[in-house]
């Protein structure tokens, strides 16, 4: 664990690219870092490749070209100290909440572990999320939020040095979703993860992301292939809220960036 946290860049790409059919890549020429305790938003228009990008840094697609690194070794399949959070809970239906954030935690690619401590894990990863008690509840008990969060404990439960979240709050109504973010930006705090947040909403990666990155095709890029375009800091404490001046003056400022792709994909 100590040597796992002296390394503060946890998630390495250069040069990535990946197409589902050859000749016509969704996106070239990537460079992306993502460190410990960092949460990283990526925005872009739909279709841009976001998901696809995800899918790929974690380690669940190779790309066609470019080199990953994961905790400085190559990533070349999905590791068990990277975690996927998705849009759906995706929980199984015939397991309650605990032993579905306990599922797969004794698999073989998993770190061995005694049965003790995943025990502790899970119950550490419950607790983190607000589940204490609802240990026996079977997801289709829970609400939207609470399956999420059970998600997010499953996916803690690995003690990941990477999240990977694709949308992960996006069909949650507009409280549990904003209760959903101060867990995130917490327990990625805590656990010192890393993490990356796909969104389609600037608001939630303005009030999460230390960095927000833009996505999208340009003209002067080969076969309108995606690529970070625009990237912006956010050095501002957490919690973070929307009538703060310098929120809303970047919040106009990716809205312009984004308008401005849209515009160029729009002339090609
Ligand atoms: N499994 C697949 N096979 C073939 N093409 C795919 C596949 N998945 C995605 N695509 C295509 O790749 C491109 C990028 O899709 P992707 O889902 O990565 O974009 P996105 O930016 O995440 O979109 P959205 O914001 O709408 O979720 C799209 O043109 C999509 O149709």
């Amino acid at each position: 664990m100590t040597a796992i946290l002296a390394s503060r860049q946890a998630l390495q790409g250069r040069g990535l690219a990946y197409g589902y059919r050859a000749g016509q890549p969704v996106f070239a020429g990537i460079d992306i870092d993502i460190d410990s305790q960092e949460i990283v938003a990526l925005l872009g228009g739909s279709g841009c490749g976001k998901s696809t990008l995800l899918r790929t840094l974690a380690g669940l697609q190779p790309p066609d070209a470019g080199t990953l690194q994961f905790l400085d070794a190559p990533l070349r399949a999905p590791h068990p100290r990277a975690a996927v959070v998705f849009q759906q809970a995706s929980l199984l239906p015939w397991l309650n909440v605990q032993d579905n954030v306990a599922f797969g935690l004794d698999f073989k690619h998993q770190p061995k572990a005694t049965q003790q401590a995943i025990a502790q894990r899970v119950q550490a990863s419950m607790e983190a999320v607000g589940l204490k008690g609802k240990e026996r509840l079977f997801p289709a008990q829970l609400s939207g939020g609470m399956a999420q969060r059970a998600a997010l404990a499953r996916a803690l439960a690995r003690e990941p040095r990477l999240l990977l979240a694709d949308e992960p709050f996006s069909a949650l109504d507009v409280l549990t979703r904003s209760d959903m973010q101060a867990l995130l930006v917490e327990v990625v705090h805590r656990w010192h993860t890393a993490a990356l947040l796909v969104t389609h909403d600037i608001d939630e990666a303005l009030l999460v992301a230390d960095r927000v990155l833009l996505m999208g095709s340009t003209p002067d890029v080969q076969a309108g292939a995606g690529r970070i375009v625009q990237s912006w800091r956010i050095d501002i404490a957490h919690p973070r809220r929307m009538d703060d001046g310098r929120i809303a003056a970047m919040r106009l400022e990716i809205l312009h960036a984004l308008q401005s792709l849209r515009g160029q994909a729009a002339a090609v």
